[in-house]
């Protein structure tokens, strides 16, 4: 790996070759067919693709860089891995990218990576397999600055003969690995759960009086709805996401100029010291949409409960 590259160039090479090899695992689980389903609280679950995926990600993002803090989804994992899931090549062309001058000498220290290993996990163990995503996320101090989005299964409904592509993004630096869209202009197409919904949640996708509304899984899925143009916001009012759901949809969004915010419009922060549930619902929103008219529209007892 280029030594010279920034750390952040660096985690994000890295982590794209990570993710791609994870994505590989969880097609291997779901075509070997024994999904070892677990229910960790309520309708949360969790199958050998979560835990051995996350297990390949943090094993070998910890050999490349033994002293960043890693927090994944499945919790601290056992990092003795079969050898072939050891990843230990870079991306080349992102190691090339011109890196903002905010982001040149960051360090180990600043840097938190959120690995959600599998996004989507009810709608793998339903076989909806192109919601599924695998979310890396790379943060500075409290900011979503990198991110990747892998997704194992795209061209599986259309009969591909190779699966999965990866997006990234870098603030400061844009995207790669898909080619960016906005959404319909005159038109309200709002992303939405399709398995985690509650009162609340239902109450603001009614509110903002949407054309059309997609109820699909996963929260990397939906903003990948947003970044091709298929979708104008992804709306989530209510608990249930979590930090590593957001950090790497909410860094690649916004380097594409969208945003990511909780309802009230204020940023999740991704440092080590700060709390893991998205307390305050989800709400992002395309490139070239009026992030601040969806936040007017929420209705306020929703706000209020979403604090
Ligand atoms: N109530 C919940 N319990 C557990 N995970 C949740 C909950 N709500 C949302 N999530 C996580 O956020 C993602 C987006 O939500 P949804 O798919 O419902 O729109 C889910 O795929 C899931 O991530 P994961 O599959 O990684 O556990
Ligand atoms: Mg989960
Ligand atoms: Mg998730
Ligand atoms: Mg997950």
């Amino acid at each position: 790996m280029a030594q010279s590259s920034p750390l952040i160039l660096r985690l994000v090479a890295f982590s794209i070759n990570a993710a791609n090899r994870a994505g590989k695992i969880i097609r291997d689980v779901w075509s070997q067919g024994e999904l070892g389903i677990v229910d960790k609280g309520k309708n949360d679950l969790q199958t050998e693709a979560d835990r051995s995926a996350q297990r390949c990600i943090i094993a070998s993002l910890l050999r490349q860089f033994p002293n960043i803090t890693i927090i994944g989804e499945e919790g601290s994992s056992n990092c003795e891995v079969p050898s072939d899931w050891l990843v230990t090549e870079s991306d080349p062309s992102v190691l090339q990218l011109n890196c903002p001058k905010e982001f040149e000498s960051v360090t180990d220290k600043e840097v938190v990576v959120w690995v959600d290993p599998l996004d989507g996990t009810s709608e793998y163990t339903q076989g909806l397999l192109e919601h599924v995503t695998v979310l890396v996320g790379i943060a500075v101090g409290s900011q979503a600055v990198g991110g990747i989005i892998h997704q194992p299964y795209y061209g599986y409904a259309s009969g591909a003969e190779s699966l999965g592509r990866t997006l990234w993004g870098i603030k400061g630096i844009g995207v790669g690995g898909f080619t960016p869209s906005i959404p319909p202009a005159n038109q309200r197409i709002i992303a939405t759960t399709r398995s985690h919904s509650n009162a609340l949640a239902e109450q603001a996708i009614e509110a903002l009086k949407a054309d059309k509304v997609l109820c699909v899984g996963g929260a990397g899925h939906k903003v990948l709805l947003l970044m091709e143009g298929k979708a104008h916001a992804y709306v989530f009012a209510r608990d249930g996401c979590k930090r590593w759901d957001t950090c790497a949809p909410e860094a690649v969004l916004e380097a594409m100029g969208g945003r990511l915010t909780d309802m009230r419009g204020n940023q999740y922060a991704y440092d080590h010291n700060t709390y893991h549930a998205n307390k305050g619902g989800v709400l992002a929103t395309a490139k070239g949409e009026d992030h601040d008219w969806y936040i007017r529209n929420i209705p306020e007892n929703v706000r209020e409960s979403l604090k």
